[in-house]
């Protein structure tokens, strides 16, 4: 009977299907298998299958998705110890330096995890976004569990997912430097709003020239922040802090900012303020930073003009990889328009509660020239001048270059340097250059004396020229105000002579 009825089904298939397929619209077809024909496929599988799925895409960078965390790279840290065990064809990345590679899956295969007793699946696989504007189709990893296991998986899986994935990305992630790029009104989704390089940079708190004890200071104050976790969450306050990194050039700011990358182990964000354009950029610039990282703005002073016009100046920033060349005054309509509100914004308000442990810092040469309200403490919570080299800076330089802690020279250099004002640069530079000419310790001692001696003369040398100077500029103003007086004296007398006249 049975194989009666599939014969007659299916002459009438065959029959039916080209006149179906000739005379009813494909669209009409198509719409109606999509919304009726799959709707009840479906409902009638999850009578008989009892698994759900859970797909975790690859994210865009576009406005619907914006987050500071990527559950995807979460998933596949998580899975990449599952991976090496079970998978047939993997994926292998880099790692970090020496630690060989990070697997994932090719699109296709499968693994088991085991988590309180009940089996899970995950599989790479690519699959429709319906949530997506376009619906697109999308990699994602698929997580298959059996229907009883649901509030396990929700509840517990997944949050446990994240945080063991998180764990592993912090681990053996590659440190990164960042720098924006322009985002323009038709900047793609798939668009990256920041451009990085890895992070190497081989400066540490040790090999920083300063005074001793305001580095300590430095590294206690950035230690409390890291620690301080459910201090921050306790008070109520973002886990957040700002520093302001203030002094002449070559005293080290962009060092500094290395240093303290390398001893907390963040990214470094370094924005080119005059490459963006509106303040809502600079809030698409905060959301797509991560955790643990630090967000810079060099030479606050020029990038920013409390007026909204702005100045240029070359930076010597952070060897940064170069910001897409962009020129804000090419065109008038492309002129950025940051505000001094749109930076404040960025630093203390809502958005820059999103995500934790951020640190911000601006440098600067002119303290002087900043708006009081930019660095308010509560905004740049720490002030750190970076001054001209003294004792301990130079110890720590002569450790750097030349390898030495002590020597006889060392105390008369000390007092030298007390008494005039040379920058780190230069008597790194010093050091460097007799390094490079193969000269020892004793000869490239000699020779830093001799060119802070040149220094110091030439300052002495511009001091007497200004005073010189000040002292003319005060003569001519006593002798111009005696002229004044002399003046005023005739008229008074004339005036009097007249009226007695
Ligand atoms: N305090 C320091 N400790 C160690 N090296 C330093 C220090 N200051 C300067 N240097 C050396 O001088 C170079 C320039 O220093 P850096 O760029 O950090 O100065 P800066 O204060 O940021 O200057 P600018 O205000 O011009 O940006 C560094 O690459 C480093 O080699
Ligand atoms: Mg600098």
């Amino acid at each position: 009977m049975d194989s009666w009825w599939f014969a007659n089904f299916t002459t009438a298939w065959v029959i039916l299907a080209p006149l179906i397929a000739a005379y009813v619209p494909r669209r009409l077809l198509k719409s109606y298998f999509n919304h009726h024909v799959w709707r009840h496929a479906k409902s009638l599988v999850a009578l008989v299958d009892p698994y759900v799925t859970v797909d975790i895409f690859k994210r865009f960078v576009d406005d619907d998705s914006i987050s500071s965390s990527d559950a995807y790279a979460e998933v596949r840290a998580y899975l990449s110890a599952a991976c090496s065990r079970e998978a047939r064809a993997l994926r292998a990345e880099s790692a970090m330096e020496g630690k060989g590679f990070a697997l994932s899956l090719q699109l296709g295969q499968e693994v088991a995890d085991e988590f309180r007793g009940a089996v899970l699946w995950w599989s790479s696989a690519e699959s429709r976004d319906e949530a997506h504007q376009w619906q697109m189709t999308r990699r994602c990893y698929r997580l298959t569990f059996h229907r009883r296991h649901r509030r396990l998986v929700v509840d517990e899986y997944l949050p446990h997912v994240r945080i063991k994935g998180k764990e592993a990305l912090d681990r053996d992630r590659r440190r990164r430097l960042y720098t924006n790029n322009i985002i323009t009104d038709y900047t793609y989704q798939d668009d990256r709003v920041w451009n990085h390089i890895d992070f190497k940079h081989p400066t540490t708190f040790d090999t920083l020239a300063m005074d001793a004890a305001k580095k300590q200071e430095i590294i206690g104050d950035l230690d409390a922040f890291r620690n301080n976790k459910e201090f921050y969450a306790r008070t109520g306050r973002p886990w957040k802090r700002g520093y302001l990194l203030y002094g002449p050039p070559g005293t080290g700011k962009s060092t500094m900012i290395a240093a303290m990358a390398n001893h907390l182990g963040y990214d470094v964000y370094d924005i080119e303020l005059t490459v963006v354009r509106h303040n809502h950029d600079l809030r698409k610039l905060l959301v797509e930073t991560t955790d643990k990282s630090i967000i810079v703005i060099e030479d606050i002073d020029c990038s920013l003009d409390l007026t909204g016009e702005r100045r240029k100046k070359q930076t010597g920033s952070l060897s940064s990889p170069p910001p897409v060349s962009y020129d804000p005054d090419d065109d008038g309509r492309k002129r950025s328009k940051v505000t001094l509100s749109g930076v404040l914004n960025f630093i203390d308000g809502i958005w820059s509660a999103c995500g934790g442990e951020r640190i911000v810092i601006f440098t600067t040469n002119h303290v002087d020239k900043l708006d009081q309200a930019l660095v308010r403490r509560g905004r740049m919570d720490f002030h750190i001048e970076m001054s001209y080299c003294r004792f301990d800076g130079f110890r720590t330089l002569a450790k750097n270059y030349l390898g030495i802690d002590d020597h006889p020279l060392f105390q008369s250099i000390g007092e030298m340097l007390a008494e005039v004002d040379v920058a780190p640069v230069d008597v790194a530079e010093c050091l460097m250059t007799s390094t490079r000419a193969g000269r020892g310790v004793d000869s490239s001692l000699e020779y830093l004396i001799e060119e802070v001696k040149k220094i110091k003369a030439k300052a002495d040398a511009e001091a007497a020229a200004k005073a010189e100077a000040d002292a003319k500029a005060k003569a001519e103003e006593d002798e111009s105000e005696e002229d004044e007086e002399e003046g005023e004296k005739e008229i008074n007398e004339s005036e009097e002579t007249g009226v007695e006249d």
